[in-house]
């Protein structure tokens, strides 16, 4: 839809070997963290990147770095949690000091696969164009870490107000970290979107997502470590932490990123308020 093969002179049988080795390392046995939710947050970004209001705003390159980055995003996701990796010591966290351990492990393996042969989809991009795309790729990708959202969050209603005091409806963004804070956090909406959408998919992604913290409990309780939150099978409450999930963490995010591009999101809101009042009857 957005004519990149020929604007990237992106080659359709490497793009086919890249975002077939891309699909292969995600787990298939994650009942979450598989190559569904890649795809769902793509498509998602994809749909986000197509309000009015972001028309011109962001270059050809932008926008195929920020749909590369919600493809890969959670490529080869483990299906524990960063702190449950580094509770464990597991050789990723060994491996990243700590520090946004999944997400610079997803980037590490997409940058990786793009070596090997028949994979270099960015072949005909020149020099600074992929350096340029590395760089947005990895600055979206480790935004997605849960531990910035309050910082991103917070970013993005400075600029939210900024911007409604400039009165510009187009937003004009006047430099990279700008620009990149809309992009961090289109791809963190994206990333949060299961909420907001119509209930029969909200719900499956609960279960999922429910199902894959248990696993973890599981483990947890099985190592005789501490239980993470939202992770105990038996004690758990789905309704009652979704509630909390979406008034804390995913409402204030998409009000936020309503009003960015307002009136274009109206009805994505609408929905997650739909949603929550769903959960909350029936917790
Ligand atoms: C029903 C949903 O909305 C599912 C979203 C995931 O459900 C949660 N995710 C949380 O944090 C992450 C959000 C995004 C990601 C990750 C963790 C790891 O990879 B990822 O990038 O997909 C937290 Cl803190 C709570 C829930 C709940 N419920
Ligand atoms: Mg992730
Ligand atoms: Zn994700």
């Amino acid at each position: 839809k957005r004519d990149f093969l020929s604007k990237f002179r992106l080659h359709p049988s490497t793009l086919v070997n890249y975002f077939t080795g891309i699909e292969e390392h995600y787990k298939k046995d994650n009942p979450y963290h598989n190559a569904v939710h890649a795809a769902d947050v793509t498509q998602s970004t994809h749909v986000l990147l197509n309000a009015a209001s972001l028309v011109n705003v962001f270059s050809d390159l932008e926008i195929l770095a920020s749909i590369f980055a919600c493809a890969i995003h959670d490529v080869n996701h483990p299906g524990v949690t960063n702190q449950f990796l580094i509770n464990t010591e597991n050789e990723l966290a060994i491996m990243y000091n700590d520090m946004s351990v999944l997400e610079n492990h997803h980037c590490a393996v997409a940058f990786k696969l793009l070596q090997e042969p028949n994979c270099n989809i960015l072949k005909h991009l020149d020099d600074s164009q992929r350096k340029q795309l590395r760089k947005m790729v990895i600055d979206m990708v480790l935004a997605t870490d849960m531990s910035k959202h309050m910082s991103l969050l917070a970013d993005l209603k400075t600029m939210v107000e900024t911007k409604k005091v400039a009165g510009g409806c187009l937003l004009k963004l006047d430099n990279y970290s700008e620009k990149m804070q809309i992009m961090q956090n289109m791809v963190h909406c994206a990333d949060l979107s299961n909420p907001a959408k119509p209930l029969p998919l909200s719900t499956q992604w609960v279960t999922r997502v429910m199902e894959e913290f248990f696993n973890q409990g599981d483990r947890e309780k099985a190592l005789g470590l501490p239980v993470s939150p939202m992770c105990c099978r038996e004690t758990a409450n789905i309704e009652k932490s979704q509630v909390s999930f979406i008034d804390f963490i995913v409402h204030p995010l998409w009000e936020a990123w309503t009003e960015l591009v307002h009136p274009d999101a109206e009805h994505i809101l609408s929905t997650l308020e739909q949603n929550r009042d769903h959960y909350s009857e029936l917790s």
